[in-house]
């Protein structure tokens, strides 16, 4: 669905020149959900306006929905749902005549029974008369949505879709996004400070830095490959007994890394699943009695801190 190559923007500032993205390759294939990760000013915006032509590109080639970005543009936008960040709703006008203006601009076939079906999967019925200023921050979303779903693309862009939602409502947002793409097979790519966000909603996360690529991968793969899994254990026999499980495992081929800490042992381990019986098998062979486990999986954040140097939170460095 997108195949991009060494796609680059730099800026000419009064300061000098900005180069906002450098050289991305990226490659999204049909009914993905993809998330677009990074911190403040790490080029996801720029990106995501080169491949829905709002900006042309420096350097590199793209084909978006199976057309040229750079010969054909048009072609790529009839092809394509773009939800910006602000949205693009008349705060004034009925949501029902948003979409109906919205289905004339693309010449949509049967657009009635378009809006219908998307009001009723989207859970929008009943609010067509309403104007959009008058909607709640999540029912103006899933319209921003709906807006760039109309002419049926088959990619759609969003740009941080649930900044400013509350939590019910960003739950309720990915479950309509992942519904749209298991009916319709839409594929989805999206931008997102969050990270549970790319946690819960994405197939794959691509992690922008300083206008690179720093990691990419399934949300459970980039942990696992960066971090690994933590397994913390608590023998019944207090810190005596926490040496004595790390001399029993720490040479084990599975675990990675064996730390006792006062009474608890803490392992950190290549799949934290497969694991867990066996070092529990092997701590009872030995007589060691376990009081307490727990396993735990690193958060992407812990990724992004491996790859980068600093956390999501931070500002860029200079
Ligand atoms: N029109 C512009 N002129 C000059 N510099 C720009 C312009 N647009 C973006 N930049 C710079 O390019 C870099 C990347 O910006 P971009 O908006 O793509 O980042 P981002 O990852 O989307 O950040 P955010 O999460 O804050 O939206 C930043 O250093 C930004 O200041």
């Amino acid at each position: 669905m997108i195949e991009a190559r060494g796609l680059a923007r730099t800026f000419t500032t009064k300061h000098g020149t900005v180069e906002a993205v450098r050289g991305v390759d990226l490659d999204v294939g049909q009914g993905e959900i993809v998330g677009f990760l990074g911190p403040n000013g790490a080029g996801k915006s720029t990106t995501l306006r080169m491949l829905t032509t709002l900006l042309a590109p420096t350097a590199g080639t793209a084909t978006v929905a199976g057309r040229d970005l750079r010969a054909d543009p048009a072609g790529v936008r009839r092809r394509i749902g773009y939800v910006g960040q602000s949205g693009g709703t008349d705060p004034t006008v009925p949501a029902g005549e948003e979409l109906r203006l919205q289905a004339d601009l693309y010449g949509v076939p049967g657009a009635a029974g378009r809006i219908a079906d998307l009001c009723a999967r989207l859970d929008l019925e009943g609010l067509e008369r309403r104007p959009a200023g008058s909607l709640s921050g999540g029912q103006r979303r899933r319209l921003d949505i709906a807006l760039g779903l109309v002419h049926r693309p088959p990619l759609l862009f969003l740009d941080e879709p649930t900044t400013g939602l509350d939590p019910q409502s960003r739950g309720n947002l990915w479950d309509h996004i992942q519904r749209m793409r298991g009916e319709d097979g839409t594929t989805v790519f999206l931008t997102t400070h969050y990270l549970d966000e790319a946690d819960a909603l994405c197939d794959r996360i691509l992690i922008i830095d300083h206008g690179r690529i720093v990691a990419e991968g399934t949300p459970a793969e980039l942990k696992r490959r960066v971090s690994g899994d933590v397994i913390t254990f608590e023998p019944a026999g207090g810190e005596a007994e926490a040496v004595r499980a790390r001399q029993v495992l720490a040479d084990r081929t599975e675990v990675r890394e064996a730390r006792a800490a006062g009474p608890l042992l803490r392992l950190t381990v290549e799949d934290g699943d497969k694991a867990l019986m066996e070092l529990v098998r092997a701590l009872d062979a030995a007589g060691v009695e376990v009081a307490s486990m727990r396993l735990a999986r690193p958060t992407l954040d812990d990724v992004f801190l491996t790859v980068t140097g600093r956390s999501l939170r931070d500002e860029p460095a200079a």
